[in-house]
């Protein structure tokens, strides 16, 4: 059900987008003179997200008070663990239950030695919980950035033996990269009993505090404690991305986020592809180093009655750099039955609880393959 209404849509056709396309798709919205509390500046930043929730989903935030040095550290602490030993991330991998640790897709496996350390690899976690839903704007600082800024030796929890069987799933897929998963060391035991998270496996923390999905429900003309309930308690995850220079192979396939919001920091490398709805094509937008780049997911697109997109987008490596990307996802309280908000007209979607909206989402990505080429 939840995979027909999210069909994929088969298509290369791809380009640069120009300047004015990549403001339409991509626009950049100011949190600058929000946050010093200059009189008007909330009601635009709010008018400016409808318009690009409206459109494409997608945004980027600049002045969000996260530092240069920041982002720095959070990129440094990725190279440094993509840099480990292939054995050590190896160690690292992913269990599919807790969707935290190392991950690394088949061409990595099937190229053998030499080149099997430029392919394709994941590490995920998660960051801590209340980071879009609740405190102050002005704590932005504390982002899944922030949260990797911790170094220290690989310690967390090893599955081993457990992965053989993720291997076998992704052996068909065709996608180019290594990511690491990892999210909120504050879970308490019922938490850890359920699926979407877990503890980490590397060295991470942080505290967070964000107030996006109160601007995103003002931006709806709603109360802004229209998202309260679905992020109370919320499962998130943060992923460290490497795409190697990947010679025409595609880094992620065509996808709709399965989350509510994704927030993204990027290195000054090109790679993202944000499906255009009025050119039926894929677009190629550029990268802007200080700008965390903001898109709805599947989850946003119900809860909003489908007057928010979540927009289909991949990424091609087509430079002959390594490209990192860190992106966070919001995924909501695990038991929130995801439904419209009844104040946004007759619902368009069936109610679907968060948990069963991830794992339908998890085994679509990991059993379909679409075979797009940059
Ligand atoms: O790395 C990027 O630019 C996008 C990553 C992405 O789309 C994802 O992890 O869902
Ligand atoms: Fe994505």
């Amino acid at each position: 059900m939840l995979s027909q209404m999210f069909q994929k849509v088969a298509t290369n056709a791809n380009r640069d987008a120009t300047p004015e396309e990549n403001e339409r798709l991509l626009p950049v919205i100011d949190f600058g003179p929000m946050l010093a509390g200059e009189p008007g500046a909330r009601e635009l930043v709010i008018e400016q997200l409808r318009s690009a929730c409206e459109y494409s989903g997608f945004f980027q935030i600049v002045h969000h008070s996260i530092s240069h040095e920041v982002f720095r550290n959070a990129f440094r602490a990725s190279k440094r663990f993509f840099e480990l030993p292939f054995e050590e991330k190896l160690e690292l991998s992913k269990d599919m239950f807790s969707n935290r640790g190392y991950e690394l897709v088949q061409d990595f496996v099937l190229e053998g030695e030499e080149t099997a350390f430029d392919s394709q690899e994941v590490l995920d976690g998660c960051a801590d919980d209340d980071w879009c839903c609740s405190g102050s704007t002005s704590n932005l600082a504390a982002t899944p950035a922030a949260s990797i800024t911790t170094t220290g030796a690989v310690n967390g929890s090893v599955s081993s033996g457990s992965n053989a069987a993720v291997f076998e799933d992704e052996i068909v897929s065709n996608e180019f990269r290594e990511s690491f998963y990892f999210g909120s060391e504050n879970l308490s035991a019922e938490r850890l009993m359920r699926p979407f998270q877990g503890p980490n496996k590397w060295p991470l923390h942080s505290g967070n505090d964000f107030r996006l999905m109160r601007l995103l429900a003002e931006s709806l003309g709603l109360s802004e404690h229209a998202f309260d309930d679905f992020c109370s308690d919320p499962t998130t995850a943060i992923r460290l991305l490497r795409y190697p220079p990947a010679g025409g192979r595609v880094g992620v396939n065509d996808h709709r986020d399965a989350a509510a919001l994704t927030l993204m920091a990027q290195d000054g490398v090109a790679g993202l592809q944000i499906f255009d709805p009025e050119l039926n094509q894929f677009l190629a937008v550029s990268p802007r180093k200080d700008a965390l780049v903001a898109n709805l997911g599947d989850i946003m697109t119900i809860l909003t009655n489908h007057r928010y997109k979540s927009s289909l987008h991949r990424v091609c490596n087509t430079s002959s750099q390594d490209r990192y990307t860190i992106p966070f996802f919001l995924q909501g309280n695990i038991d929130y039955v995801v439904a419209p908000l009844p104040e946004l007209g007759p619902p368009q979607s069936e109610p679907v609880a968060v948990e069963d909206l991830l794992r339908d989402h998890f085994q679509n990505s990991y059993t379909s393959h679409t075979t797009s080429v940059c």
